[in-house]
């Protein structure tokens, strides 16, 4: 689903991710941990196109999509969260999640002049997905609420049914389980199983390692911006090379 190949991003002479390789495959959640400024999140920024590689090549699908601009790669199928989200705070959560859909007829000049019907049509689907997207993920009690009413873990849940909306083959989740309470985590985990199970890919930045040890059947590990290892996620946690680069960065 998603190949990463000898990829690099300096920035001003410091290589943040350096000659970085790895695939996911189709269907799988795979976790991307490693200690802090390890480039986790520079190489989620190279795969969906909020910065461009220094050198390297990323295929989705088996096209390459490192020249494309973010959009196109959202287009393409890919979607991603952030590990501070970002709602429009004065919009209502089911309001957040319908912004969040790939049709926007409204947005057709010309569309909604000559086919209102359809235009209509369009967007009362896109209402009623976007309602059984914030059901599913245990919103729908406060599916009119403002966005910023939201707790932080509530606003994660808002996070993943905005990029379901968009209808999307490989997710990056960006610390899903960061500030989040024990009982929304276990729906936000649930959720993503639930999801994973439909055929959707997820590749995961996670330093919780319930979350990671549950969810993901392997683990990238990064450090210094290069990958240090891969595999099941209680192999890479006795793996001395990982111990080293954890302690390492708590010494720093
Ligand atoms: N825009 C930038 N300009 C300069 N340096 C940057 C920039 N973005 C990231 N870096 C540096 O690149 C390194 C990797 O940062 P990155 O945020 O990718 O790490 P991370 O593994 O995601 O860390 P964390 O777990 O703390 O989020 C860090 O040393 C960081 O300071």
């Amino acid at each position: 689903m998603l190949e990463v190949q000898s990829v690099s991003k300096s920035f001003d002479g410091f290589r943040a991710v350096d000659d970085v390789s790895f695939a996911v495959p189709a269907g799988a959640i795979v976790g991307l941990i490693g200690p802090n400024g390890a480039g986790k999140t520079t190489t989620f920024n190279l795969i969906a196109g909020t910065l461009q590689p220094t050198a390297g090549a990323i295929r989705l699908g088996g096209r390459a999509i490192e020249h494309e601009p973010a959009h196109r790669r959202v287009a393409a199928g890919l979607a991603r969260t952030f590990q501070i989200p970002k709602p429009f705070g004065e919009m209502s959560v089911l309001e957040n999640v319908l912004v969040a859909a790939r049709a926007q007829p409204g947005e057709r000049m010309l569309a909604n002049l000559f086919a209102r019907a359809s235009v209509r049509r369009q967007e009362q689907a896109n209402i009623a997905r976007a309602r059984e997207i914030v059901a599913f993920v245990d919103l729908a009690k406060v599916e009119r609420l403002p966005a910023k009413a939201l707790s932080g873990g509530q606003r994660k849940l808002l996070e993943l049914a905005r990029v379901l909306m968009a209808e999307p083959r490989l997710i990056l989740l960006d610390e899903p389980a960061a500030g989040v309470n024990p009982a929304l985590l276990e729906i936000i985990m649930a959720r993503i199983e639930a999801i994973n199970r439909t055929g959707i890919t997820f590749l995961i930045i996670e330093h919780n390692m319930d979350l990671v040890a549950r969810l993901c059947g392997e683990v990238i590990v990064m450090a210094e911006g290069r990958v240090l290892g891969r595999g099941a996620p209680e192999v890479m946690a006795r793996d001395p090379r990982v111990v080293d680069a954890y302690l390492g960065g708590a010494v720093a």
